[in-house]
């Protein structure tokens, strides 16, 4: 009988803003982002087998399994044990609980991830520490190692150096207007702004930052457009991301929760707290 043994939080992050500095010679880009998680998460749930293989049981993401990142993860992790000369893992089946929604900008696919390769690494033996994870995730995706470093923070390079930071709080309001928008294909549009003037991990706040994506996006999509106008009213609001998830941002559940009803009922939409740490490195330090 397969046997529950770890129950893990996979968060989604926000993107507070988000500039290009400059192409490299790979085709990434190099960025200035600041990543906050939210208390709105994914979950994994890792159980025992009891043929001792691996298996991903996934109700609802409609990802074919090769293709799905927790796969992805469970593999790569796989084969860096065999290479460390850690052989006979025990079996494993890991069950995908999905909330978050896809192409957002909430990195979903990311932090499933980077929960998968923590969790397995904890029941394997933690053989791997964080900065070996982060390794083998920056190959699965440029999103993938902040949600193993886990705390709030400035990041750089293709969004995997980090210096942390203690943003505020507040309470988002997240709202996902119904397009489809594919990362790779904004990261190369035409009228992408690529030359963004640095700023620092201490002086951002202080700096008039922004999305890049912002505009390119609301100028493709005017529902997105439309939907921003229409939150601007309430309060401060940006995409995350690639998008196409808009947040914004208040002192208040109740002021957030205000706005949610004028929101129209067939956009998806939560509201969330912003974490300084990731609800997965709360639970694992606990
Ligand atoms: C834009 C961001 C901001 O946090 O988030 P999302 O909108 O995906 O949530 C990330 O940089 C997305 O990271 P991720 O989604 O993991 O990217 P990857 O799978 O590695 O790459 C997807 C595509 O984006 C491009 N890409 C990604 C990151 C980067 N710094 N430069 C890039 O040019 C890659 O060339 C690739 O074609
Ligand atoms: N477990 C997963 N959850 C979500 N998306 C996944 C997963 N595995 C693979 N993907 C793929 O990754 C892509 C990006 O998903 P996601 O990380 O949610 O992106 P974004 O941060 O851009 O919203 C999706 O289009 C999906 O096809």
């Amino acid at each position: 009988m397969a046997v529950n043994i770890l129950t893990l939080p996979a968060p989604a992050k926000l993107n507070l803003f988000l500039h290009i500095i400059g192409r490299r010679s790979d085709g990434y880009h190099n960025l200035q982002t600041v990543f906050q998680f939210l208390d709105y998460a994914d979950t994994l749930k890792f159980y025992t087998t009891d043929d001792n293989q691996f298996d991903l049981i996934d109700h609802n993401s409609q990802i074919p399994r090769d293709e799905n990142l927790v796969w992805k993860a469970l593999t790569a992790l796989k084969k860096a044990y065999e290479e460390k000369g850690i052989g006979q893992l025990p079996g494993c089946s890991i069950e995908l609980i999905k909330r978050l929604p896809q192409g957002a900008g909430l990195g979903g696919g990311s932090s499933n991830a980077a929960t998968a390769l923590v969790g397995l690494n904890q029941l394997w033996g933690s053989h791997l520490n964080s900065t070996e994870l982060q390794a083998i995730g920056r190959k699965l995706g440029a999103d993938v190692p902040v949600f193993i470093h886990g705390h709030a923070c400035f990041a750089e390079g293709i969004g995997d150096v980090f210096t942390n930071i203690t943003p505020p709080t507040p309470w988002y309001l997240v709202v996902k207007p119904n397009v489809s928008i594919s990362t790779a294909a904004l990261f190369s549009h035409p009228t992408l702004q690529r030359n963004c003037s640095p700023v620092t991990a201490e002086n951002w706040q202080q700096q008039k930052v922004a999305n890049v994506f912002e505009p390119v996006v609301c100028d493709l999509h005017t529902e997105v457009a439309m939907l921003r106008r229409a939150l601007l009213e309430y309060a401060p609001t940006r995409l995350t991301g690639s998008g196409a998830c808009l947040f914004s941002t208040f002192e208040t559940r109740q002021a957030a929760k205000e706005a949610q009803q004028q929101v129209p009922k067939e956009l998806c939409s939560f509201i969330a707290q912003g974490q300084n740490r990731s609800p997965l490195i709360q639970t694992l330090t606990q």
